[in-house]
């Protein structure tokens, strides 16, 4: 299983790296590690084992954040997270096809379980998203997504293209909201 010792932190420079398309018919490994992924979300969120195995508590993981510099990336909102609506996803080659003007940001800023530090600030982002990807088997998926899941898809999607949250947040004004960013209420 997959434990906050695996998850490799700032500095390290396959976080900075922009990560390589996995290839279909995926190889064992790389299904098997998707799902540790998975897996290694949902323990997160799980008061128990998150203690048992002191894990921080997350919504999403990216590939890159275990060193591995691969397109994928894996997601897990509860429906008590996500207005009563389970969000489980396992993204293979994921790609953002088409985003709205307006942006939103979370209220609170953002963090990273690959950041071991609080940077303050608004992490401006697309409000919605027109996403691309492919789940294990190859096939493909088109789904458009808003609110927090749009949120938490870009932050692990900019983990693929070597970006960190903060590299969002405006250095001059870190709090300050700009006019085309709604927060997410
Ligand atoms: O790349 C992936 N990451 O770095 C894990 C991040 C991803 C989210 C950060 C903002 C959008 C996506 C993550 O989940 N967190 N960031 C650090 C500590 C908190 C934790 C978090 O927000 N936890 C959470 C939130 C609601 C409910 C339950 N748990
Ligand atoms: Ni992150």
């Amino acid at each position: 299983m997959i434990t906050m010792k695996d998850i490799i932190r700032e500095g390290h420079p396959t976080l900075r790296k922009v990560a390589e398309e996995v290839t279909f018919p995926l190889d064992d490994a790389s299904k098997q590690t998707a799902q540790d992924m998975l897996e290694f979300v949902k323990n997160s969120q799980d008061p128990e084992l998150a203690e048992k195995y002191d894990l921080r508590p997350g919504v999403g993981i990216a590939a890159p954040q275990i060193d591995i510099s691969k397109r994928f990336i894996a997601v897990y909102l509860s429906e008590e997270e996500n207005d009563g609506q389970e969000f489980s996803r396992i993204m293979f080659n994921p790609k953002i096809i088409s985003h709205s003007a307006g942006k939103t940001a979370l209220p609170t800023g953002e963090g990273c379980l690959s950041v071991d530090r609080k940077v303050a600030g608004i992490v401006p982002r697309a409000a919605r998203v027109k996403i691309q990807y492919f789940d294990q088997d190859g096939q493909k998926h088109e789904e458009r997504l808003r609110n927090y899941p749009a949120i938490v898809v870009q932050h692990e999607i900019d983990h693929l293209n070597g970006v960190l949250f903060f590299d969002r947040i405006d250095p001059d004004n870190p709090l300050a909201l700009p006019d085309d960013v709604e927060l997410l209420g």
